[in-house]
């Protein structure tokens, strides 16, 4: 039995679809989608298993113009994950077309040339049939893609044959991760995206970028329930306020909507704690970087 691992990157312009599609491909075989899982290569996001192929999809933040200089050092690490990645598939919006942003990232791709990308054209539910078939000849005139996928992440369609072909162009190797590990959840982690899912869903815009959620302690009780202790980290004072929320109202609300989805996942009760602390200097602090993954040689 030929058993294939590597490592997946999904690019693409902030909003293509990278993380409905993640959802889709990691699917029912469900082990992690969280981007707090770490490697010393990239984040990990999820790891799917097709046949004898374990997939494990590496992050890529969203692909923009870098500002700060912990924008630079994400979109490094997001290269970074794309160059180190078996596979690189572009996600580009079929409504949308060959836009700036997805012209800046295909010169990129040259620039590094990067071999064997695929193309995967999302949002197809939003397009017409002729549209779309002039766009995909668009994209192959303009770039070498590998393969051309059309796809919705959201309602499905060629997700399955997407992850098919992928999984056949994984090198052949050992898994990465034993199955027994991807069984073995990581449910810290999942529990701190989970309360880092509600932040996101409660503040929309107004959510410091670097924040960060910890599980800190976890302590199964002899009553069958779980105490969760968490710190949501920012990097500075007026952002605690903005998490804490008039009167507390903001975290409360996360703090309920969290608990309910950790009792969901757990099917126990939990008894949820969360706290917001400063860790000042963070943005500047290079040993962090490290520590999340992320890799700021090239232009930090
Ligand atoms: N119509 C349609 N909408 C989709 C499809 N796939 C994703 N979306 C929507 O597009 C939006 C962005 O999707 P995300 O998965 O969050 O995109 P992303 O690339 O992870 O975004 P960033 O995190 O900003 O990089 C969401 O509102 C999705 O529901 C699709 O196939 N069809």
């Amino acid at each position: 039995m030929t058993t294939r691992a590597g490592f997946v990157a999904l690019i693409g312009e902030p909003n293509a679809g990278k993380s409905t599609l993640l959802n889709r491909m990691v699917g029912a075989k469900v082990s992690i989608v969280t981007h707090k899982v770490q490697t010393t290569r990239a984040r990990i996001r999820g790891i799917a298993m097709e046949g004898e192929s374990q997939l494990v999809f590496v992050d890529t933040p969203g692909l923009f113009t870098p500002r700060r200089r912990l924008d630079r050092a994400m979109i490094a690490a997001a290269w970074g994950g794309a160059s180190d990645a078996d596979l690189v598939v572009l996600l580009i919006e079929a409504h949308r077309g060959l836009t700036e942003g997805v012209e800046r990232i295909l010169s990129t791709l040259e620039d590094r040339e990067a071999k064997g990308v695929i193309l995967a054209i999302n949002k197809i539910d939003r397009v017409e049939a002729p549209k779309l078939l002039g766009l995909t000849q668009k994209l192959n005139d303009r770039f070498p893609f590998a393969e051309t996928f059309m796809i919705s992440a959201e309602k499905g369609h060629g997700v399955e044959a997407l992850r098919k072909y992928l999984a056949a162009e994984l090198p052949e190797g050992p898994w990465l991760y034993p199955e027994d590990q991807i069984a073995d959840l990581p449910t810290r982690m999942i529990a701190a995206e989970i309360t880092r899912e509600k932040l996101t869903l409660r503040l929309h815009q107004e959510l410091p970028y670097q924040l960060t959620v910890e599980t800190e302690n976890w302590e199964e009780r002899e009553d069958g329930s779980a105490r969760i202790d968490q710190v949501i980290y920012v990097i500075r004072d007026g952002h605690k306020g903005i998490v804490l929320g008039k009167g507390g109202e903001t975290i409360k609300g996360v703090s309920q909507a969290a608990r309910e989805e950790m009792v969901e996942f757990l099917g126990r009760p939990v008894h949820l704690f969360l706290q917001v602390k400063v860790r000042p200097g963070w943005l500047e602090e290079a040993a962090r970087y490290s520590e999340i993954g992320l890799d700021f040689k090239d232009g930090a």
